[in-house]
């Protein structure tokens, strides 16, 4: 399927100091299922709005939104959202159980409520939670709270607790923008390589041009006031990608080129 997630002709207004501001003017673009999509751009020019719209959670002003032909009209768990705030965890949670409270949470269905999980459910949820904590490489402190982690570990369980839940579309504002850039790197490969052996279907947000070039199939690239916008670009980079080869910076050097 070519268009999985589509956006078409959206525009975003907000209501501020009396005035109205639009902040996304006429935003088309489509993403194809299991896609790693990017969504580059400067600071404040609608990024984590764009995420939010497609998460439902706020609406388009002019514009539609949709999934395998279906308007999105509100939040629905089919959507997951992964935030860039390390508080993101609960934190009176271990780490093993912040994974297997989503996973009940995401599996809630009004037959199935949070009062009746039969023995053998609970143990699968328990062994997908670990197997997930393993991909990130935290097995050893399923048992840990979140306060005993550092900031880089809790975005890694959060990493795995979004990736378990498997939602069809992953919506991710910015995820390792507080990290270190040694971290930073070692979670972007950790992506890139669930990715290769697991195509999902992930929105990414990010403000750094190398991120998105190491990370996505497809970047695209919005300029701001208002935020539009300005290229969609297809990143054919082969795998592994080097981020100190002649081509990752060419593409690099190319979007920069765009601002
Ligand atoms: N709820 C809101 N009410 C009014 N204005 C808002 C609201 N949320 C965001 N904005 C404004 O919309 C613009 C875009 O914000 P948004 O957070 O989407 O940008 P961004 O590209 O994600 O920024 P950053 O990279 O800095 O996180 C900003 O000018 C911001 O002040």
């Amino acid at each position: 399927m070519s268009k999985y997630l589509e956006l078409k002709s959206v525009s975003k207004k907000y209501q501020q100091q009396n005035k109205e501001e639009l902040v996304l003017k006429n935003v088309n673009f489509s993403v194809k299922k299991g896609e790693l999509a990017a969504i580059l751009g400067p600071s404040g020019c609608g990024k984590s709005t764009l995420l939010k719209l497609i998460a439902g959670f706020i609406k388009t002003d002019q514009g539609i939104i949709s999934k395998e032909g279906r308007i999105i009209r509100g939040p629905g768990l089919d959507r997951i959202m992964l935030f860039q705030d390390f508080e993101q965890l609960f934190p009176w949670l271990t780490v093993l159980n912040n994974i297997i409270f989503a996973l009940k949470a995401s599996r809630k269905t009004e037959k199935n409520s949070f009062n009746f999980w039969p023995g053998q459910f609970r143990q699968d949820l328990k062994l997908l939670a670990k197997e997930y904590l393993a991909k990130v490489k935290l097995s050893q402190y399923q048992d840990y709270y979140p306060h005993q982690l550092s900031g880089g570990m809790k975005q890694r369980v959060a990493l795995a607790r979004t990736l378990a839940v498997q939602g069809e579309i992953m919506l991710m504002d910015e995820p390792f923008a507080s990290l270190d850039s040694q971290t930073r790197q070692d979670l972007q490969q950790l992506l890139s390589d669930l990715q290769l052996n697991n195509s999902r279907t992930i929105l990414f947000v990010t403000h750094d041009i190398r991120e998105a070039v190491f990370l996505a199939d497809k970047i695209i690239v919005l300029k701001d006031n208002p935020g539009e916008v300005i290229s969609v670009l297809a990143n054919n980079l082969p795998y592994p990608r080097q981020r100190s080869s002649e081509q990752f910076n060419q593409l690099s050097e190319k979007i920069t080129s765009l601002f």
